[in-house]
């Protein structure tokens, strides 16, 4: 029994010690069956609502492309760069084997979905800002089970979400590859052709020029997209690395061993990494051209998932109107932000007592300054649609306002008091009463009023086990309410007694 117990003790704390490691989380989640994606919106939330970086701007990084071509292995050098980018050696020691995201030989696909890494890294890029690095990985396209539909919507996502699209290729580019359109950077595996373009980023691009040439010969489809496919990026790079040997392409013992990659594999990666992760390099996230945080982020997945799980693939004008609705719902929930952070600042949970008319001034100018936060950000979709989101905004921040209300007057010891204070009274006056009665002789009134103080005693005893244990909360409730309102009839009759007529109203 007792062994068993420790096991359990043991399995428990193996549990916990892997949640607060660093691994592979999924964030999209792929059914084979139904060839349908569902966002994880919780992990993503973990991730990205954590304190420190949910304002951060944010950098992603996604490895995509057809399976099986190294995708994860090369992320998880990326993972070795993001760990040790400070060291000369980061790219590790011979024997030390490579992991983090899950990757492997065979002809089998691996990843799914998609996932993230759980650990978002805050990089201080030279001019001082800090940003948050996202590194993504992929399922790979064109497996056996994966439909045309299910690959262009991975990709598509991926794309949609990322700053650095590192499309992964085999060999070369062919013409389908082109028709892909949204990348960054094509890093093409394998290329055996050093002599025509040399390996890396300077090889990488003339060859890219020359794939690009709109030739007067060409199809007209094709030189369409030759010409598309600089509107639709920024920036657009191609690196060329070479074959990482036999070792690795048909080993099965192999574990990701620096000691058994071909050198010239080796040297590329170290310039290839850091182009695209090292502080200078990185890219924030952009949308509408405006950089992203990682709260905007985790609206703008919801929104590309919620249209990505339509049967049709979406047509690029519902792409606008989800980033529009995303981009507005990022602005409300930053704008919210700014007043639930000054509001926690002012009457939070370990804050005093403060005045409610005085609570009620402070709520008006942040309400004022929240929404002015709201329309300074820049958005889509015109005044019309941004206003339904402006409302919405307004809605949320008196629901707030109420909630803090109602914490505000739990504070108030007076306010708290007021059930006992009422009943003691209660118990006072009426065992004045009866002893006044029962000494002039009226002893029907006298035994009234010890009855009354027998039922008040006995709330009182009932109120003070309610607060003490929280159990039978409703019937707290109701002693509650029927103090306060005789506490307010007191009041009032008080105040008619004392009070001249014209000062009541
Ligand atoms: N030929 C070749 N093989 C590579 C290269 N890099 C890694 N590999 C090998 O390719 C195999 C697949 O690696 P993974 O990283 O699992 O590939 P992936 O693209 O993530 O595969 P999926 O997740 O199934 O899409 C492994 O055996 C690696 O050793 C490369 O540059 N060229
Ligand atoms: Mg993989």
């Amino acid at each position: 029994m007792r062994r068993e117990e420790d096991e359990d003790d043991l399995l428990e704390e193996e549990e916990d010690e892997e949640v607060s490691m660093a691994r592979p989380v999924q964030i999209v989640v792929a059914d084979e069956d139904e060839h349908s994606f569902s966002l994880q919106e919780e992990v993503l939330e973990r991730l990205l609502l954590r304190e420190e970086l949910q304002d951060l701007h944010v950098v992603v990084v996604s490895v995509a492309g057809a399976f099986r071509k190294g995708k994860s292995f090369l992320l998880d050098f990326m993972l070795r760069y993001m760990y040790q980018q400070s060291t000369i050696s980061w790219i590790g020691s011979e024997n030390e084997p490579l992991t983090g995201f899950k990757w492997r030989g065979g002809c089998e696909r691996e990843t799914t979905g998609i996932l993230a890494w759980s650990e978002v890294f805050v990089v201080e890029k030279p001019d001082g800002c800090k940003v948050a690095v996202l590194l993504i990985d992929t399922q790979g396209a064109f497996d056996s089970q994966s439909t045309i539909k299910d690959c262009a919507t991975l990709f598509a996502l991926s794309t949609m979400t990322s700053s650095v699209q590192v499309y992964n290729l085999s060999q070369n580019v062919q013409e389908d590859d082109l028709q892909h359109l949204q990348t960054l950077m094509f890093l093409i595996r394998d290329w055996s052709y050093p002599y025509e373009h040399p390996y890396g980023l300077e090889g990488g691009q003339s060859f890219l020029e020359k794939r690009l040439q709109v030739k007067q010969n060409q199809h007209e489809e094709l030189q369409n997209v030759r010409k598309h496919i600089h509107s639709c990026f920024s920036n657009i790079r191609c690196f060329l690395l070479p074959h990482p040997g036999l070792k690795v392409a048909t080993n099965p013992q192999f574990d990701g061993r620096l000691r058994d990659i071909d050198e010239d594999f080796k040297k590329e990666l170290v310039t290839l990494i850091p182009t695209l992760l090292s502080p200078e390099n990185l890219v924030e996230k952009e949308i509408g051209g405006v950089k992203i945080t990682c709260r905007d982020l985790l609206h703008y997945f919801k929104a590309y998932m919620k249209i990505y799980q339509g049967e049709e693939l979406p047509h690029p004008k519902s792409m606008l109107q989800a980033t529009a609705e995303a981009n507005n719902l990022a602005a409300v929930a930053g704008a919210k932000d700014v007043y639930n952070k000054t509001m926690e600042q002012i009457c939070g949970g370990d804050k005093p007592y403060i005045s409610p008319s005085e609570l009620e001034r402070r709520h008006v100018e942040l309400r004022q300054a929240s929404v002015r936060h709201f329309r300074s950000v820049k958005k889509m979709g015109g005044e019309d649609f941004c206003r339904r989101y402006q409302e919405q905004l307004e809605a949320e921040l008196d629901e707030a306002y109420a909630n803090f209300c109602k914490h505000n007057d739990g504070k108030n010891i007076f306010y708290a008091a007021r059930t006992p204070a009422t009943l003691f009274a209660l118990m006072f006056v009426m065992y004045v009463v009866s002893l006044v009665t029962g000494f002039v002789g009226i002893s029907s009134v006298a035994t009234l009023c010890n009855l009354v103080m027998g039922v008040a005693l006995t709330a009182l005893c009932i109120w003070a086990y309610v607060k003490y244990s929280g159990e039978f909360r409703e019937v707290g409730g109701v002693i509650d309410q029927v103090a306060e309102t005789l506490w307010e009839q007191s009041v009032e009759s008080v105040k008619q007694l004392y009070l001249p007529g014209d000062f009541i109203d």
